[in-house]
Order: structure tokens, then C-alpha cells, then sequence
């Protein structure tokens, strides 16, 4: 189970670009430091997050809430993720990287020279009987490829597993960094490399070895600056670039779906953790199960012109926090939502909606089935339109496609440790069976042998019977 999630939103300044469009006009309001007013032409709502930052917050502000505490578990150990989430142009790098990593202005830096900076603290000041070492990754996943940023030849890098349920990225480049200037350095060379339609995903780790006993314990910090969340419908996308936008859509969808089985509480979910579903979830796998902090930064445009994919940014991440809760904690949530005048819709009330949606379209029987996947599943589903509908449809017909392989591809692993587990039998058996036989030739010469030493003293008494012949004197 994900143990701790946290749900932030950032609201960037408005861009030349929207002052101009939209003649400044701006579709939050801010209420405290963790809840706004959104406004579009239907609605007003207001949304309340872990923290909100607004377009004077400062990248210090970002860094101390949402990542310090991943950077102080790193050094213990513990792995953690920090996602940026968001329509291009929302400032998802910027609050990544700051407006360029070497930036001089520090005020201006962001999350992850501030996460290196932190590493280096946190190991400046931790006891002196553990070894640090830390090594940094960089890759992007395009079409669900992933590339080394590192070293560009490698274009296809393998996603493995070990033993310890360690996810491992086969033959990737690893930089051992000895200090934060040398870590900047190593990535503001490749830093141009990632595009806002591919995931791109840095991966630092901190090895602890203890001089006492020599054992060695990583912690992992992932920062991921995900591709563009934007609408297909919305960019009029053809050819390539729709192509692009599809495979952006599934593996957001899919990393939704993970975050929701993960946070889901123990007895609306069921175990499977749909981790591979996408490269994006499955590179993802150990730092955002188990024992490990995540941390959610939606990245949103302040401006009217924007507020669809604001809103749906907005959703992402409410769905996110709002179903961490357990029931309980849940409808007190509700309750909150409700008192702050909140009137999304609920998770439950888009599944309802799309399910009597789909009753017009489909049989009882299909329908049936859906309405088990959302419970059993706790699908991840947002809809306003006909058209959501239909995506989101797709997205259930997808996942429940990609279940079920999985589910052949476990069975065809069971089959196949049956069929090692029977051949294993089968030799052990006969190995058995020549035991047994050599067993019982044994007896038998055994049988024998005791037959033959009972003649022999047999005989021997009987020769024993004769008196010694007598030498005349
Ligand atoms: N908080 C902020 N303060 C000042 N400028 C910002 C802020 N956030 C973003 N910007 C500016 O807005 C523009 C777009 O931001 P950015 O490139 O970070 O978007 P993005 O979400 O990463 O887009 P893409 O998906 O295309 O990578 C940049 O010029 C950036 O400098």
C-alpha cells in the first residue's frame, strides 16, 4: 500500500500570451493556503488541497513541502516520488527544473537541484558510521520506449525485476555524483534532450552502507516530469502526434489507476495493482508501493482561456487525495467538500452516470460487469461529456484487455511452474524407484548372504561333530 500521499496544486502566473487572449480574465480565486474557488462559464466550485500555491509562491515554498520530507526518507532508505502533473505550458518543468537548471538566480530554482542540494544536507549531517553514495539516472518514455537520457544510443532500456521486488532499469547509465555542482553539471548537458510529450523520469539514489556490518540499504528519489496532460480533442491532433497523444492519455490513465488501487482502501480493492499497464506505472512500481512517499504537484494555467484543462488537472489530483481516505475519513471529506460548496460530482456519482450512460448503449449483462469492475476496481473515471464517456469507456474496455493478459500471462507462469514442478517430481520419483529396487536387491542379497553363512556354520558344526582322529601312540 502507497503509506502517504501528498496532494498539492500550483497556479502559475498568467503567461503574455493569455494577458493578451483573455484580457486577464482568471478562473480561480484563492481562499487559504489550501483551498480556491474555481469559476468557468457553468460552474463555481471550491477545491481544497494538501497545500495550493499560487503564482507568487515561492520554488523554496514547493521544495520544503513536497519534497524534503522524500529527500529526509531517502537517506533512511526509504524510496519516494515526486510527480509533476499538468496541460503543456502549466509549469511542470519550471517547478521541476526552474527556468533553466544552471539558473543563477537560486530563488529560482527548482525541485530537483533543490532534491540534490537536500541528498548532500541531509548525508552532511547524518551519523558518520554509514557510507553514502549517490547515483543519478535520467530517462524519458516516448511511445512507451524508454530512452536513456544519459546515453542516447540506448534507446530501448529494458524495465526488470529482482529478487527483492526491486524494479531495475537494464543497462542504464549511472552517474555516481560526489556533490551537487557536479550533479547539475552531469544534467543540464542533457536536459534539452526530454520533450513535453514524453515522460521524463530522474531517478537518484542514495546507497547506505553501514561501516559496521557492511550491510547496504538504497533509498530512491524520482522526480517525474510527465508529458503534457491536454486533450487530444482540444490540439485537433492527426497522424503522429495523435498517436502521441493517445499513448500520453493511457499511461496518465494508467498511472491514475495505480495511484487509485494503491490508495484505495483495503476492502473496496482488490490486489492486483495494475503496475504494468504502462512503462510510466511500472518504472514507478517500488517507489510508489510499498513503503515509500509520493507527492503530486498539479500544475495548472490560471487563465479562463485554460480552465477546461485546469479543471481537469484539478480532478486528477481530487481524485487522487479525495480517495486516499478510508470510508470514514472519506464522508468526512465529503462533508468538507460540501460545507466549502463542493458540487463535483463524487467518484460514485460519475459511475453512476456513466453506467446509465452506457445502459441505453449496451446489454444489462455488459453493464453488470462494468458496474463490478468499478467496485471491485476502483476504477478511475471523470466524466462531463458524451465524449468522456466514450474515452473513458475505451479506457475500461483497454484496461479490462490488458487484466485479462495479464491475467493469461500469470497463468500461462503457473503452467509453467507446474509443468517444472511435475518434471522435478517425475525425476525425484524415479531416482526413488531406483532407490527402491536397488533397496530390495540388497534385502534380497542380503537374504542370501545370511543363508549362506548360516550353511557354512552349518557345516562347520557338523565337522565339529567328529571327534579329532586319535594318533596311535
Ligand atoms: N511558477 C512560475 N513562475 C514563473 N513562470 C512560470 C511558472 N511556471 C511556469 N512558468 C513559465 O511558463 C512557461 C511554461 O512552463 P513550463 O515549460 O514549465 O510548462 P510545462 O508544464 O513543463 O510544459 P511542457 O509540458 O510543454 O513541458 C515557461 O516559460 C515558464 O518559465
Amino acid at each position: 500500500m502507497m503509506s502517504n500521499i501528498t496532494v498539492c496544486a500550483r497556479f502559475r502566473p498568467l503567461s503574455a500570451k493569455e494577458r493578451k487572449d483573455s484580457c486577464d480574465s482568471i478562473c480561480i480565486s484563492s481562499i487559504d493556503s489550501e483551498s480556491f474557488i474555481f469559476k468557468d462559464e457553468k460552474d463555481e466550485c471550491t477545491y481544497s488541497f494538501d497545500k495550493v500555491f499560487y503564482e507568487e509562491s515561492k520554488q523554496a515554498d514547493v521544495y520544503e513541502f513536497l519534497a524534503l520530507p522524500i529527500v529526509k526518507d531517502a537517506v533512511k532508505g526509504v524510496n519516494g516520488t515526486i510527480i509533476t502533473y499538468g496541460q503543456t505550458g502549466a509549469g511542470k518543468t519550471y517547478s521541476v527544473e526552474g527556468p533553466s537548471i544552471l539558473e543563477c538566480d537560486v530563488q529560482k530554482k527548482g525541485l530537483l537541484p533543490r532534491v540534490v542540494d537536500g541528498l548532500f544536507e541531509c548525508i552532511k549531517s547524518a551519523d558518520e558510521s554509514t557510507k553514502y553514495t549517490i547515483k543519478l539516472s535520467m530517462v524519458e518514455i516516448y511511445m512507451e520506449k524508454v530512452r536513456d537520457l544519459l546515453d542516447l544510443t540506448k534507446d530501448n532500456i529494458q524495465i526488470k525485476e529482482n529478487k527483492e521486488q526491486e524494479i531495475l532499469l537494464s543497462g542504464v547509465t549511472e552517474i555516481t555524483i560526489s556533490d551537487p555542482e557536479g550533479a547539475l553539471q552531469s544534467l543540464s548537458t542533457e536536459m534539452n534532450v526530454g520533450s513535453s510529450r514524453s515522460h521524463c523520469i530522474y531517478i537518484l539514489t542514495v546507497q547506505l552502507e553501514s561501516n559496521t556490518d557492511k550491510r547496504v540499504k538504497t533509498g530512491k528519489v524520482i522526480l517525474v516530469d510527465l508529458a503534457g496532460s491536454e486533450k487530444v480533442e482540444k490540439t485537433g491532433a492527426e497522424g503522429k502526434v495523435l498517436e502521441e497523444s493517445k499513448t500520453i492519455n493511457k499511461s496518465l490513465s494508467a498511472l491514475g489507476n495505480v495511484i487509485n488501487a494503491l490508495t484505495c482502501g483495503p476492502s473496496t480493492r482488490s490486489s492486483h495493482i495494475p503496475f504494468r499497464d504502462s512503462k510510466l506505472t511500472r518504472i514507478l512500481q517500488d517507489a510508489l508501493g510499498g513503503n515509500s512517499r509520493t507527492a503530486l504537484l498539479c500544475c495548472c494555467s490560471p487563465s479562463a482561456s485554460n480552465a477546461s484543462e485546469t479543471l481537469s488537472t484539478i480532478r486528477f489530483g481530487m481524485r487522487a487525495k479525495h480517495i486516499k481516505a478510508s470510508p470514514l475519513v472519506s464522508r468526512r471529506e465529503d462533508k468538507h467538500a460540501k460545507k466549502h460548496g463542493d458540487i463535483s460530482p463524487t467518484k460514485d456519482e460519475s459511475c453512476d452516470r456513466i453506467l446509465n450512460k452506457l445502459r441505453e448503449r449496451l446489454d444489462d449483462e455488459d453493464v453488470k460487469l462494468l458496474e463490478e469492475l468499478f467496485i471491485l476496481e476502483g476504477l478511475f473515471i471523470d466524466v462531463t461529456s458524451v465524449e468522456d464517456l466514450e474515452s473513458a469507456y475505451q479506457d475500461v474496455t483497454s484496461w479490462t484487455i490488458s487484466s485479462l493478459q495479464q491475467a493469461v500471462e500469470e497463468l500461462i507462469y503457473t503452467v509453467e511452474e507446474l509443468k517444472r514442478e511435475n518434471k522435478d517430481l517425475k525425476a525425484r520419483l524415479a531416482d526413488a524407484e531406483r532407490f527402491d529396487a536397488m533397496r530390495k536387491k540388497t534385502e534380497d542379497n542380503a537374504g542370501v548372504l545370511l543363508k549362506i553363512s548360516g550353511i557354512i556354520s552349518f557345516l562347520f558344526s557338523w565337522a565339529g561333530s567328529f571327534s579329532p582322529l586319535k594318533m596311535p601312540s
